[in-house]
């Protein structure tokens, strides 16, 4: 692989697109719960004797289909405009119809979390203002001139506790879908403060938030534990020559070389600019040193091809195996200073740190 390949584009933000996507799934489940919910209420108005409402029901299930079918052709505002009218017209008509107790006018309320959390133009507040004035409106309008079809006393409380059940039911589900959303935000956010944007490894963030348990959970085992910090050689001097764009292909072709050579528990992070760092747990020094210089030598091999010409590159390493009882902090510095003894003795080298010095 070379560091013109396509592979090599730094990693997308991710997030918002899903969140969209999962909205718009989610409105055209409802469609199908809202459709078979109606196709219930055909049944029940119909064994009501309701017939007027049983075929109101029939026109409903028509809607939800259709707004089905426009979320399927992203037509996702126009579906949006269609169940708005579904639902504020069937419960104006029912409430009319068999009465403000038939609890049609509890779906109105529906409405507001969905309006509140999905509405990101700033308008959730006259919208809200607007459904409680056409709330009130509708109550008013009940209490003037219906029921116009009333139902029996029994009948009415069964059609009642029918919307009761359902709005409870509805109101739970809602809730849960935003709490999946903020939960599901909340873990890119982590996964995106912990990665380093450019080469898709784990930043400096990232990495101490696993490597702590990792390294205890190897000194508790007593295995050896190896860090290994490499960093580019006269970077600097290659950015000024092929510009900043070039020099990131290159800090991604570096990243891409370490992953290839890390093993499944080891944690690569990016360090800092054109420093990576590498833990090893259960690794000897000398294994640590042998996969070192394997990853020089993958890193040396390397043509860069820039302007139409191959550019050499070469990395500088420093390694340490940590003592039993060492802190991170401690082993990192040791190969900080193997690392910048590498860079010393002429770069394009793995130096062993010393070992650690045993308090007298
Ligand atoms: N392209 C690019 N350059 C970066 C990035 N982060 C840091 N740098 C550059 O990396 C260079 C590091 O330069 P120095 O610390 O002097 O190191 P060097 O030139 O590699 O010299 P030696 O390490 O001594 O071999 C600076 O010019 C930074 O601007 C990055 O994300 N992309």
């Amino acid at each position: 692989m070379t560091a013109s390949d396509p592979h090599y584009s730094a990693p997308r933000p991710r997030g918002s697109s899903l969140a969209g996507k999962a909205y718009w799934a989610m409105v055209q489940r409802v469609t199908v719960i809202a459709g078979a919910i109606d196709v219930g209420y055909i049944f029940l108005f119909a064994w009501l004797g309701a017939s007027t409402l049983a075929w109101i029901n029939v026109l409903s299930v028509l809607l939800y289909a259709a707004a089905y079918g426009l979320i399927g052709r992203k037509q996702n505002t126009l579906a949006l405009l269609l169940i708005w009218f579904e639902v504020m017209a069937h419960a104006a008509i029912g409430s009319l119809l068999i009465g403000w107790d038939s609890g049609f006018h509890y779906f109105l309320l529906l409405f507001i979390p969905a309006i509140v959390v999905a509405n990101s133009r700033g308008f959730s507040a006259p919208i809200v203002l607007g459904l409680l004035l056409y709330y009130l409106g509708l109550k008013a309008v009940c209490d003037q001139w219906g029921p116009l079809t009333p139902l029996p006393g029994a009948e009415l409380r069964t059609v009642f506790w029918v919307h009761v059940c359902l709005v409870f039911a509805m109101s739970a589900s809602i809730a849960a879908f935003y709490r999946r959303a903020i939960l599901s935000a909340e873990r890119s956010l982590v996964e995106q403060a912990q990665t380093d944007a450019l080469t898709g490894l784990r930043n400096r963030t990232g990495f101490q938030s696993q490597a702590s348990e990792a390294l205890a959970r190897s000194q508790a085992l007593g295995e050896s534990v190896a860090v290994l910090l490499g960093d580019v050689d006269h970077f600097k001097q290659f950015n000024d020559r092929h510009g900043h764009e070039a020099g990131d292909r290159v800090l991604i072709h570096v990243a891409r070389t370490l992953q290839t050579h890390a093993r499944g528990g080891d944690l690569l992070a990016r360090w800092g600019g054109e420093e990576f760092l590498l833990l090893m747990p259960g690794c000897t020094q000398a294994q640590a040193e042998a996969a070192a210089e394997r990853i020089r030598q993958a890193v040396v091999g390397t043509q860069i091809p820039i302007d139409g010409a191959e550019v050499p590159l070469s990395l500088s390493l420093g390694v340490a195996c940590l003592g039993p009882e060492e802190s991170l902090q401690s082993g990192i510095s040791r190969a900080d200073r193997a690392l910048y003894d590498s860079k010393h003795a002429g770069r394009n080298r793995v130096t062993l740190a010393l070992p650690l010095a045993v308090p007298a």
